[in-house]
């Protein structure tokens, strides 16, 4: 019996109002994701990368379309009820990092728990082991102001871990690091795809980055390509 995809969308549509006339920008996109695969979107700039993770993470709802994430129907979801399952379920990790900058990394990984309601201890406890798990226990107490871009980026790859979220969506996560940088945050991933599972789509323009995972997905005038990745290492 095939497994059951952990997202599915299905002839997925969506237009923007750009002064009097419509954009569409994907155009029937029907797509299956299984679990614990690490996917690189990728296409021109412009093409429709962050449309495609903002609508499969359910930040924003599609023209047309449906769109299935563990069973939930996303598309049919209220605002708030498509928050709660983003909180719980699903991680972000965007190029700019949007850290919260009057607090430390700490509380700044902590802050998805805190908002869930977890208690604060157990909330910081967390987060602590999430942080030293990205190689930054040295850095729980510094402000993003403190930080270099690689850390920052760690730091935002620890937020993003911190619920055990089944899919992280990753919108161009080494895209100001320079290639060691860029290196390590691939390693990071990938030890979290490889030990916990965790299913990855992540919109990149580094070629390089793309082909170390398992797939490919090419957006091109709003139509889509999902390929195995033959270069895959
Ligand atoms: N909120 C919006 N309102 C109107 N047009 C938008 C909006 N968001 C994106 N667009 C347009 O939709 C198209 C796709 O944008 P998107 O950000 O998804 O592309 P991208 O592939 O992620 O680009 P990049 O690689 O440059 O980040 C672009 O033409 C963009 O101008």
């Amino acid at each position: 019996m095939a497994n059951i995809p952990l997202l599915q969308c299905i002839q997925l549509t969506k237009y923007y109002q750009r002064a009097n006339f419509l954009i569409k920008v994907l155009n029937c996109i029907t797509l299956s994701i299984q679990s614990n695969e690490m996917i690189a979107v990728v296409g021109a700039s412009g093409s429709g990368k962050s449309t495609l993770l903002h609508l499969l993470g359910g930040l924003d709802k599609p023209t047309e379309g449906e769109i299935f994430f563990e069973g939930h129907a996303l598309h049919k979801l209220t605002d708030n009820e498509r928050s709660v399952i983003r909180n719980k379920r699903l991680g972000f990790v965007y190029q700019f990092h949007h850290l919260l900058s009057d607090f430390d990394v700490l509380e700044n990984v902590a802050m998805p728990l805190l908002i869930g309601g977890i208690a604060f201890n157990q909330a910081k406890s967390r987060a602590q082991c999430v942080l030293e798990l990205v190689g930054l226990k040295n850095h729980i107490n510094s402000f993003p102001h403190e930080l270099s871009g690689g850390e920052s980026q760690r730091v935002t790859v620890a937020r993003a871990i911190v619920n055990n979220p089944s899919l992280i969506l990753a919108d161009e996560p080494t895209g100001n690091l320079d290639q060691k940088n860029s290196d390590s945050i691939f390693q990071l991933l990938k030890k979290l795809n490889t030990y916990y599972g965790t299913t990855f789509l992540i919109a990149t323009h580094d070629l390089d980055f793309a082909k170390k995972c398992h797939k490919i997905l090419m957006i091109s005038n709003g139509k889509i390509k999902l390929s195995q990745n033959d270069s895959f290492r």
